[in-house]
Parts: C-alpha cells; structure tokens; sequence
C-alpha cells in the first residue's frame, strides 16, 4: 500500500482490509457469544460511515438478526463541529428490543451522547453500542462502549466507510494522516 493524496492532504496505510475482516469476524463472534442464538437482535448502523461495516460484520453474524439505520451528522471537515442533526429516524417500534449500534469510528463521543439520547426514550430491553474504531485520547465522554473493534491513536483516518470531506469511503483499507 502506497501513500495517497485526498484533498491535497497526504494519508498513509494504516488498517489493511484484510486486518479490517478479521475485527469485524471477532466483534461478531463476541456479541454473538454474549446474546445467544434466540435474542434476534436489531443491529443499527449510524449512517453515512458504518454502511461498510454493518455490510460486513452482518455477514459474520450467525444468528437471526435484524438490520436498520438511522442518519445523524456533525462533522464537515477534519474537526467536528460539534452540532448534530438526525436526519433520518428508525420507523419501526424498539419497544422490548435488544438494539446494538454499530458505528465506524467513536471519537469525541458527541455522536454516541446523541444515540444515546434518542434510544433511551423508546423502551427498549438492551442498547448495547459496537464501534469498529475507537479513539481513547479523543473521547470526552463517560458512556459506556460495551464493544471495540480497534482503539487507534488520535489521528484522522479515512476509508472502508469514513471519509475526508466526502472523499475516501470508497477505499478498502483505512489510511491515516500522515502529518
Ligand atoms: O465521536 P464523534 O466525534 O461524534 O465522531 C464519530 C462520528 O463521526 C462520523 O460521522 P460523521 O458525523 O462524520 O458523518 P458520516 O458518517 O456521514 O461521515 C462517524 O461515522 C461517527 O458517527
Ligand atoms: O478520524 C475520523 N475520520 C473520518 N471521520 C471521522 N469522524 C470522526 N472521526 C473521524
């Protein structure tokens, strides 16, 4: 893997697809593990950046399950502006369900407040929250992430799903800034 160029900024390799895989088989694995064969669960991806992921993860998920997404947005470039809108909701009724989110990437934790907000108001029997990518150093919040694929330095990353200004959700490896 080479280094690239997106928006004029230089990124380099930092999470092969491959090592990617083998975190979503494990993170499915665990969850499975914990809730059992009978729990169908409602997995729910925060768009736009988990689409990836849920994709992949979803297919290591050996028992019935459901999948849904809801659309929430904050960041506009490099830093995040902290507001956050929900732009698409979830129609279907959670009441008594067991809902694990899974996000991309959890970085200052301003996202998460917000998912936890909204899902705490519907009646649910479990939220449980899953992120591929995990920044410890970034993250100001004290709300629990019950599974973590990958802790990464405080460094902005891009591919398999997150992007830099638009660009980069295409690329199937995950590359880092190289500055
Ligand atoms: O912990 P935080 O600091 O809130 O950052 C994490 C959030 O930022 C990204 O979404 P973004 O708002 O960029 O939208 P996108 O998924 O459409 O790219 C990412 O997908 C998470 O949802
Ligand atoms: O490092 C990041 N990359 C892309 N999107 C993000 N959203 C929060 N942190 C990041």
């Amino acid at each position: 893997m080479e280094q690239i160029t997106i928006h004029n900024l230089p990124f380099k390799p930092f999470v092969t697809s491959d090592k990617i895989a083998k975190t979503n088989a494990f993170l499915a694995k665990r969850i499975a593990e914990d809730l059992g064969p009978d729990e169908e669960p409602v997995f729910v991806g925060i768009l736009n950046g988990s689409f990836m992921f849920v994709s992949d993860f979803i297919r290591n998920y050996p028992h019935p399950c459901h999948v849904s997404f809801v659309k929430l947005s904050s960041y506009k470039s490099l830093d995040s502006t902290g507001v956050i809108k929900k732009l698409i909701g979830i129609n279907e009724d959670l009441t008594n369900k067991t809902v694990i989110i899974l996000e991309d990437i959890i970085d200052t934790g301003t996202t998460l407040e917000e998912i936890y907000r909204i899902f705490n108001e519907q009646n649910l029997k479990q939220l449980k929250i899953a992120t591929l990518f995990f920044k410890p150093e970034a993250y100001k919040k004290e709300l629990p992430i019950d599974y973590v694929g990958l802790e990464i330095e405080d460094k902005f990353i891009v591919g398999y799903g997150l992007d830099f200004d638009g660009l980069g959700r295409n690329l199937p490896d995950v590359y880092q800034i190289d500055k």
